[in-house]
Formats: structure tokens, C-alpha cells, sequence
């Protein structure tokens, strides 16, 4: 693959430096006294959430460990995808659903320019109910269902294993961030009780020729609440640092998991938490893996600063959105050149 093709070019103001800017990083957490407690230590927990709340404040990253993740479970999907991603692209092409979404795909854009990477989708709730379209005055609905990969076997078996301790992982994380921002520990419960839209990625990004012109993923913020994400030990995240917007790298850390605060959080917080910018670097020896887990709520959640952390003195800094079109508008999106940059949360932004 000698010849650069243009579609994977990021502009001059995106391109990586390949040098390292070896900060002191973003916060590890250890999150043991929610873990492994017989009796709740009330103290040590108050302290925890006083951490989340400043990783959150200033980062709108962290890693957690003592997380409860069984490892040999992440060592095993970590192998099967790896086994995975090993086979041709005609196999691979095979395990995809219509839409595009779920499955293995390898066109993602990410604000128009396309990702050195192919990927595999699998949604946590089968079928996962969805609008029918972007169109705010359509009430339809429709269902994305994950595919049934036969190859390496047992391979749906472990993803779904490992779904499940995401979405534990996630709700005790959300009950951290509720706490740090003053409201009920259960708060956000109530968006995810229907149609939760959550769904695990596995990231293989292939070394690359150019790596100082492509990127494996281009500059973005996650939408939906949280991204619990697992990176191999070659590493390539990095993270827009607030104080003074460097481009920060994430130091991969054994079985640890990089968590980081999502849109959804950013609103429901009314900005008092950021939803922070991130990119994936690539490199011409190494392969990479990494594998988010979105944790996203039901379609008809409606997006809003919460009303506990709203009055006179701090009002809404936005209008309401619904996710699922949000979603929907974004899936519609993300595959294809467009002209335009695709909907971001500051659309909704009141003046
Ligand atoms: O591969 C990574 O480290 C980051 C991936 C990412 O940001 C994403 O898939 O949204
Ligand atoms: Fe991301």
C-alpha cells in the first residue's frame, strides 16, 4: 500500500506529531472501596467520589482499576478478536447487517475524514429498538439486531459476557458521578430501565504507511453518557488536555480501563462536566486493538441539564434533544464523505 489514498488525509490543523508528550497523565482511580466491600465504608467512598468529581471536572477523563472485570474474561476476547480480525475481508464482510450497523464494518468517517481501522458492532440488548429515522416529527420505530458470527467460536458468548460486566462496571460508575454532582445515586437509573442503546466496539487499527498524515480515529467527543474503554499495551489514545489543549497520551496500564464522560453527561451536568476531545494515533509497525463499550440510554430519553442542578443563578444551557434521533442521525452519517460537519451537542446549546 504505497500510494496515499486521499480519503484517509487528515487536514494540516488534525495531523498527529509522532513525538510523545509524556505528561504526568490523566487520573487512575481505584474504585476497591465500591468493589470489594462487606460493609460499605461511607468514608473512603466520600473520597472516591470526590476523585470522580475532579477527574470529571478537570479531564473528563480517568482510569479505574480494582474494577471488578474479571481479567481472564478481557483476555479472552481480547484473543478471539484478535482471531477475528485475522480473517479475510470476504469472511469478515459476511458478518453485517444491512444497515451497516451492527457488525464488522471499515468505512467509519470520523467528521469527514476516513479511520485507518475496521471494526466490529454488538449491541447489548437484541434487538435494540431505535427510530425509524432522524425526522423529529416521525414517531416510527425500528430494530437493530446484532449478527451471529460463527468464527472463532464461542466468540458471541464472550462478547455478551463481557456486555454484561460493562453494564455492571457502568452503573456503579454512574452512581460515582451522580453522587459527585450532588444528586440521588440511582439518578440516572431511570434512563436505561427501557430500550437501553448501549453497544461494545472492537477497534483493530492496522499499522499504517503514513501515520503522520492518517489518523486511526480523527478527532471526536463520544455522544452517548459514558465509554468504558480497554486498550491493548501498544497504545495510541490520546486526549485534548483542558488547561491548555495539548494532545495528552493515554500510558497504557495493564487491566486497567479508561473511562470517559460522555455528550449526555456534559448536559445532564448543564457543563459543570466536559465531554472531552480524543483521537486515536496510528503507527507503521504495530497493529492495535481497543475495545469501547458505549453505555448509552433508552431512544426516547430525553436529553436535558437535570432539574436538581438548574435554577435562576444556572440556568439550562440547552434545549432538549432526543437521543435515539440523535443516534439515528449520526449512524445515518459516520459511513459516508459529507459536506457538512455532523450534528454535535452544541446545536442544542442555548444562546
Ligand atoms: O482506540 C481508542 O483508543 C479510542 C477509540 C475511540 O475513541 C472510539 O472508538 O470512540
Ligand atoms: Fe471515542
Amino acid at each position: 500500500m504505497g500510494e496515499v489514498d486521499s480519503a484517509f488525509i487528515q487536514n494540516p490543523e488534525n495531523r498527529p506529531k509522532l513525538s510523545i508528550i509524556q505528561a504526568k497523565g490523566i487520573p487512575v482511580i481505584n474504585l476497591s472501596p465500591i468493589i470489594h466491600h462487606t460493609a460499605q465504608d461511607s468514608s473512603a467512598i466520600e473520597s472516591l467520589v470526590k476523585e470522580i468529581a475532579s477527574a470529571c471536572k478537570e479531564w473528563g477523563f480517568f482510569q479505574v482499576t480494582n474494577h471488578g472485570v474479571p481479567l481472564n474474561l478481557r483476555l479472552r476476547l481480547e484473543e478471539a478478536t484478535k482471531v477475528f480480525f485475522a480473517q479475510s475481508l470476504e469472511e469478515k464482510k459476511l458478518i453485517i447487517d444491512d444497515n451497516g450497523f451492527p457488525g464488522y464494518h471499515d468505512t467509519e468517517h470520523t467528521k469527514n475524514v476516513r479511520d485507518w481501522k475496521e471494526v466490529f458492532d454488538f449491541l447489548s440488548k437484541d434487538p435494540t429498538l431505535v427510530p425509524l429515522n432522524s425526522d423529529e416529527n416521525d414517531d416510527g420505530v425500528t430494530q437493530w439486531t446484532n449478527p451471529s458470527p460463527q468464527y472463532p467460536p464461542h466468540f458471541k458468548v464472550i462478547i455478551e459476557e463481557y456486555i454484561e460486566e460493562m453494564e455492571n462496571l457502568g452503573f456503579k460508575l454512574l452512581e460515582l458521578i451522580a453522587l459527585s454532582l450532588g444528586v440521588e445515586a440511582k439518578r440516572f437509573e431511570e434512563f436505561y430501565i427501557k430500550n437501553q442503546t448501549s453497544f461494545l466496539r472492537l477497534n483493530h487499527y492496522p499499522p499504517c504507511p503514513y501515520p503522520h498524515l492518517a489518523l486511526g480515529v480523527g478527532p471526536h467527543k463520544d455522544s452517548g453518557v459514558l465509554t468504558i474503554l480497554a486498550q491493548d499495551e501498544v497504545g495510541g489514545l490520546e486526549v485534548k488536555r483542558k488547561t491548555d489543549q495539548q494532545w495528552i497520551l493515554v500510558k497504557p496500564t495493564p487491566d486497567a480501563y479508561i473511562i470517559n464522560v460522555g455528550d449526555i453527561i456534559q448536559i445532564w451536568s448543564n457543563d459543570a462536566y466536559e465531554s472531552v476531545e480524543h483521537r486515536a494515533k496510528v503507527n507503521t509497525e504495530k497493529e492495535r486493538f481497543s475495545i469501547p463499550f458505549f453505555f448509552n440510554p433508552g431512544y426516547d430519553t430525553e436529553v436535558k441539564p437535570l432539574e436538581e442542578l438548574i435554577n435562576e443563578q444556572n440556568p439550562s444551557k440547552y434545549r432538549p434533544y432526543k437521543w435515539g434521533k440523535f443516534l439515528v442521525h449520526r449512524k445515518d452519517s459516520n459511513f459516508k464523505k459529507q459536506d457538512v460537519e455532523n450534528l454535535q451537542i452544541y446545536h442544542f446549546k442555548l444562546p
